[in-house]
């Protein structure tokens, strides 16, 4: 249940800053929740802790609409945050400290705990003002996307109780925008973590021992790595490419090796690649297996992570979610910059069972400072966020009934 009017729902019965506004304070009391990996506090539920198990909370608020057969409207955020380095921060990282330009430092103050709180406050005016919406909207507040969601949405969205919220259409987490633009995400680019195993000849360090894992994991790393020269080099040259339009590879990890003097048995490495949706995944596989037969004898790969969903978002003019969404913005005065999200986040289970979602953090002239030091977010960008909600809320909640609705 929402409250119907101002008043503290997250800390109940503390005092908050004279003269601050109540959702800064509700905000920067959620930020000082810790949330962190690796040992997230998720809250008191009883006997969980004490029973050493691991507690994972997916929880939903509700605000039925005047017709809720018709399909909802899901407000996401998930409640986790990463770890920091304490040292190089300016502040605690836990404190929300609020310097005299009404900026807030603390880890999450982007990603993603500022969307949490200005969709419930948004939704919290809309109620207060007694308006009504047409069509449910949930609030979803999910545990575990920073560590890939498996215990979170992955495993929620095949749930029986996802299925029933009857969700039409999703919002979730976006990027800060260093300009006046704010960035919508319409998709994102698909992870794939690989291991690449070299196996080949033993021998003394001090001979030339034929076929040994080193000339294979260099055979791989090169492969791996021109492709990657080739990819930022497409980036760099082209004046409409992000991120999201590109492949990205990252050697990670390299494992092998037990002595100086021995040359080992099997030497591995692991790379980050993120795959944009227009990629063809099977052809691109094909050219990791090439690439490892390349190397030599016996090289074989294993994935961690291996997402195929390449679902997009329309950004149509005549798709009437998206519709209602840039109409909405555009009467704000808000110029929206459509692009595809670089890295994963809980969009990608939500896209994968058909219902479209936008990634939308309503922060701009903001830095991207999402998992770096001192990532902070300004006051007055954060309560504009809430205006932008309530609009966009409202928008959405209003789409006419579809045809196979009525
Ligand atoms: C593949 S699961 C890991 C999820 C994580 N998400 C973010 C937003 O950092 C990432 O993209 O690395
Ligand atoms: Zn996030
Ligand atoms: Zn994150």
């Amino acid at each position: 249940m929402l409250p119907d009017k101002d008043g503290p729902v997250v800390g109940g019965g503390k005092s908050f800053p004279e003269g601050e506004d109540l959702s800064v304070s509700l905000f920067r009391e959620y930020l000082r929740l810790k949330t962190v990996h690796p040992d997230p506090d998720y809250g008191e539920i009883p006997n969980t802790k004490t029973a050493g198990l691991i507690c994972r909370v997916v929880a939903i608020m509700t605000w039925e609409g005047t017709n809720p057969t018709l399909k909802s409207i899901l407000l996401n955020s998930h409640t986790d945050v990463v770890p920091v380095y304490q040292e190089h921060w300016k502040y605690d990282a836990f404190s929300a400290f609020k310097d005299a330009e009404g900026n807030i430092y603390a880890r999450g103050s982007q990603d993603m705990k500022c969307v949490t709180i200005q969709y419930i406050q948004a939704v919290r005016r809309l109620k207060a003002e007694g308006r009504k919406v047409m069509r449910t909207v949930h609030l979803m507040f999910v545990p575990d996307e920073e560590v890939g969601g498996h215990k979170g949405m992955e495993t929620f969205v095949k749930h029986p109780e996802f299925q029933k919220l009857n969700i039409g259409f999703a919002l979730d987490e976006g990027l800060a925008n260093p300009g006046d633009a704010f960035t919508v995400f319409y998709g994102e680019r698909n992870p794939w973590w690989i291991t690449i195993h070299c196996p080949g000849s033993p021998g003394h360090g001090s001979r030339f021992v034929e076929n040994t894992a080193a000339e294979k994991l260099r055979c791989v790393i090169n492969s791996f790595l021109d492709f990657r020269q080739k990819e930022k080099h497409r980036l760099n040259t082209s004046e409409c490419f992000t991120l999201g339009d590109v492949t990205t590879v990252n050697m990670t990890m390299v494992k092998g090796g037990v002595a100086y003097n021995v040359i080992p048995a099997e030497m591995d490495v692991s790379f980050d690649l993120r795959i944009p949706p227009t990629v063809n995944l099977q052809e691109f596989e094909r050219q990791i297996k090439e690439w490892c037969k390349e190397a030599g004898e016996d090289v074989t790969y294993e994935f961690a992570q291996k997402h195929m969903n390449q679902n997009l978002t329309s950004t149509e003019e005549n798709d009437p979610w998206w519709s209602a969404f840039s109409a909405a913005c555009k009467a704000m005065n808000i110029t929206l910059e459509k692009e595809i999200f670089p890295a994963a986040t809980d969009s990608r289970f939500i896209r994968a069972v058909g219902i479209p979602a936008i990634g939308f953090s309503p922060m701009n002239r903001t830095p991207i400072l999402l998992h770096d030091h001192n990532e902070y977010l300004n006051e007055h960008v954060f309560l504009k966020g809430i205006s932008v909600f309530e609009r966009l809320i409202s928008a959405l909640t209003s789409v006419p009934a579809f045809p196979d609705e009525a």
